[in-house]
Formats: C-alpha cells, sequence, structure tokens
C-alpha cells in the first residue's frame, strides 16, 4: 500500500467521505432526499480522510459541550463517523486519523472527546475509556401499574414530526443537563431527525407541560406484530423533573394496543421500574457501554470538575498525546502539576473512565489498570474522585 496521509475533507468531499462510512458498516449510500437532510452534520474542517491514491478512511467530529460532575460545561468534540474502506483495514490507517484528529482537538483548546463505539476493542489504545453505561429495558404494560404516590404530572401534547424539528431543540436546550451529557447543537438534531423520519412505522412525539411550560419529551413508534401483540419502542425521553418524568410514563402506559415497551441508552440509575407496584414489571435486558470518553486536555479537565478531601499525586500516561503525561496533584483545593512522588499511576484511558464517576477508582485497581503506592491509596482514590451521581448521556451520535 502507498502512504497514508490524512487532511480535513473539503466540503465537496463531505458525500463521499459519508457513503464510505455507511459502506463500512454495511449500509448503502444515502439517497440525494436524504443527504440534503444530513449534509449539515458535517461541520466544515472537522471532517478527515485518509488517502492514498484515493480516500479510504474517513472520521468527522461537531464541537459541543460535555456536562461534567459537579456541573461545568467543557469544550468536546463529539467523534463519530469512522470507517476504513474494507480492502484497507488494518494496516493503521484508522490509527493516522485518530491521531490527527487528536492533535487538532488539542491545538484549538477541546478538551475532551466522546463517541459511542460499534466495538469495544477499537477505541482504547487512542485514550478513550468507557465513561458511561446504558440499559435496555423493557416493561409489560400489563403488569406496569403505577404506585399511588407516583406523581400525576401534567398535559400531554402531541407533535407532528415537522413541529417536533421545530420545538424539540429548544426544550431539550431548556431541560437540566446532569454529567455525563451533552449539548445537541443544531449540527446533531438533522442527523437524529433523518433517521426518525426513516423509520418503518410512524413516528410519535409527545411533550410534557409542566407548571411552567414544556419540560419533557418523548419520541416513539409502535410495532404491531398479530402474534405478539404491540410493541413500542422509545427511542428519546428526557425530562426535567420527577412530575414530567411520571407525566410521561403515565401517557406511554395509557396508548392502546401496546403490551410492551422496549428502550434502549437510558440511564442506570433512572427509577423506572420504582414507578411501578410491581418492579419486575420492568425488566433489564442488557447492561453496556454508552459513552467512551477522551481527555484531550488533562489539565484543565481535572480542574473543571470538584475532587473531594486530601489530595493526591496522579501519574497519567498518555501515549497519543504526549504533552499530557505528567504528574497531576488533585483534592478540594484545586488541581495543579506537581513533580511530587505519585500516589497513584495510570493511563489517560483509565483516568478517563473514573473522571465523570461512572467507575470507582479501587474497582480499577482490582483489574490492574491503576498501581497505587500503598494498600490504602484506593479508597482515598474513591473518596477524591466520589460523585453523587453515575453519567449518563442519553444522545447517540
Ligand atoms: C465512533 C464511531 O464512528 S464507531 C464506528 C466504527 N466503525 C466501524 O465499526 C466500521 C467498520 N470498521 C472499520 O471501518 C475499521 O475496521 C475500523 C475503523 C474499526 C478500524 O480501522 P483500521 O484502519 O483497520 O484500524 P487500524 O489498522 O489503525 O487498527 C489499529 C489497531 O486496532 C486494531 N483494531 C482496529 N479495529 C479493530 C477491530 N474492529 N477488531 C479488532 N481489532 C481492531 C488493529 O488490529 C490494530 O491493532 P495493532 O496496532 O495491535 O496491530
Amino acid at each position: 500500500m502507498n502512504d497514508v496521509s490524512v487532511r480535513a475533507l473539503r466540503e465537496d468531499e463531505f458525500r463521499a467521505a459519508h457513503t464510505l462510512f455507511r459502506a463500512a458498516l454495511h449500509t448503502g449510500p444515502a439517497t440525494d432526499e436524504r443527504w440534503e437532510r444530513v449534509h449539515s452534520v458535517y461541520q466544515p474542517g472537522s471532517a478527515l480522510g485518509a488517502f492514498d491514491d484515493e480516500l479510504i478512511g474517513t472520521v468527522r467530529s461537531t464541537d459541543a459541550e460535555l456536562v461534567v460532575p459537579g456541573g461545568a460545561r467543557v469544550p468536546m468534540a463529539a467523534v463519530t463517523g469512522v470507517g476504513v474502506r474494507a480492502d484497507r483495514t488494518r494496516r493503521g490507517v484508522l490509527t493516522a486519523l485518530m491521531r490527527h484528529q487528536l492533535t487538532t482537538f488539542a491545538d484549538r483548546g477541546v478538551v475532551a472527546a466522546v463517541l459511542y463505539a460499534t466495538e469495544g476493542v477499537i477505541y482504547g489504545r487512542y485514550g478513550y475509556g468507557i465513561a458511561s453505561r446504558y440499559r435496555k429495558c423493557t416493561v409489560d404494560t400489563r403488569r406496569a401499574q403505577l404506585r399511588l404516590s407516583v406523581p400525576q404530572g401534567g398535559r400531554i401534547e402531541l407533535l407532528s414530526l415537522d413541529e417536533a424539528e421545530r420545538r424539540l431543540p429548544e426544550l431539550y436546550a431548556s431541560l437540566p443537563l446532569r454529567p455525563g451529557m451533552i449539548t445537541r447543537t443544531e449540527r446533531w438534531w438533522p442527523g437524529f431527525l433523518a433517521q426518525v423520519r426513516n423509520w418503518d412505522k410512524p413516528a410519535v412525539t409527545v411533550v410534557h407541560h409542566g407548571p411552567d411550560g414544556p419540560d419533557g419529551f418523548a419520541i416513539y413508534r409502535v410495532d404491531r406484530d398479530p402474534d405478539s401483540g404491540g410493541t413500542m419502542l422509545v427511542e428519546d425521553l428526557h425530562f426535567a423533573d420527577a412530575a414530567a418524568f411520571a407525566g410521561l410514563w403515565r401517557f406511554l402506559l395509557s396508548v392502546d394496543l401496546v403490551e410492551r415497551i422496549t428502550l434502549s441508552y437510558r440511564g442506570l440509575e433512572e427509577p423506572l421500574e420504582l414507578l411501578f407496584t410491581d418492579p419486575r414489571a420492568c425488566a433489564t435486558k442488557e447492561v453496556l457501554d454508552e459513552t467512551w470518553l477522551r481527555l484531550v486536555d488533562v489539565e484543565a479537565a481535572l480542574a473543571a470538575r470538584p475532587w473531594r478531601g486530601e489530595a493526591l499525586v496522579l501519574e497519567v500516561t498518555d501515549a497519543v498525546l504526549d504533552r499530557n503525561t505528567g504528574r497531576y496533584r488533585i483534592g478540594s483545593d484545586g488541581v495543579r502539576r506537581t513533580e511530587e512522588e505519585p500516589d497513584a499511576v495510570l493511563d489517560v484511558d483509565t483516568l478517563s473512565m473514573i473522571y465523570s464517576g461512572g467507575w470507582r477508582p479501587s474497582t480499577l485497581v482490582d483489574a490492574g489498570r491503576i498501581t497505587v503506592r500503598e494498600p490504602g491509596t484506593a479508597a482515598r482514590l474513591d473518596e477524591c474522585a466520589r460523585t453523587p451521581s453515575l453519567p449518563w448521556c442519553g444522545t447517540f451520535f
């Protein structure tokens, strides 16, 4: 193979990159109509191509903000669209793309990169670690009786897809975002809504109205099977508070001709089964990795979230962005680089795993991914990194 070079794609190359990516996922090219809807997901300057004699690999990203523990928002890049032509895989094309992309992120002040991975084996080598996990679950609507204490919730309004397209971006932006969640930019919505328009069953959007106006929404479709009955697939569900959560569920459970409701990409702490008199009405089918996080600027990322208690020194190794390699003192009094002896030694992908609170450091010590100086250090690290909730993103890209 000839040498591989990587560069930012010109806008007239975006469609070829999109076709290459879809082919890597075993999907056909976008129709003209679909391309018209989705081309704006390509952020100029942020779609990369790998070339030998022709385009052989691609990755793109869009800028957004990530909510970190403590509630601060940091500049992030949402990485997606990764594909290498099937006749050029396993010869370093993705590695060249990832190195180029991460260096570019670091140069322009991106603090973190986030992605959803097709396979668990791909991204750890580039410094990404599993930040959040999600569950797939199914609700048996015949068993799902709401407990008397569940709030009544407010009014439900049905929206057409065109109305949803107009109103949901503003509604999502008005909701409180928890750690692990990301902002949904004007480049995210067209891609998501193009998928929704492509469903084989009509999409239904419902908005929940609380005392101060719209405060939650859900998008679903219903698949009716003559043998197994109706299955509602809830594809998106976000809400401001417990009343909106309950109100949306009160409505979803009231929809006729639905025997079960399936959900994916739900946070592990979402108290769905606790709404029901029989908690087994909601069955968790699978727990999987959700977002993979990559701390691009380790010092800025560490400083953006609170750490608790007595300070500890971490020695971090970053094989791709060497500028991150070094020792960091973290504690309730802040974060700074240091030359002090380390209490714990870890790679940047492992740091990304504990950063958002999705894993206790002691779990990673047990897994051999953090080396500690003395036995008590794991417990001190747990206390230092402790967060009030597990991270969850809930925005697939
Ligand atoms: C965020 C997203 O967009 S997720 C979508 C990811 N895309 C896909 O899954 C589409 C189908 N797959 C592909 O297009 C390609 O196989 C890619 C992009 C996953 C990998 O591209 P490649 O150019 O083959 O990766 P590259 O050769 O740089 O691999 C680097 C290393 O990772 C390993 N690796 C990469 N992908 C895989 C994989 N899917 N399974 C096992 N190992 C893998 C390689 O073996 C290599 O290991 P080595 O350094 O020990 O030799």
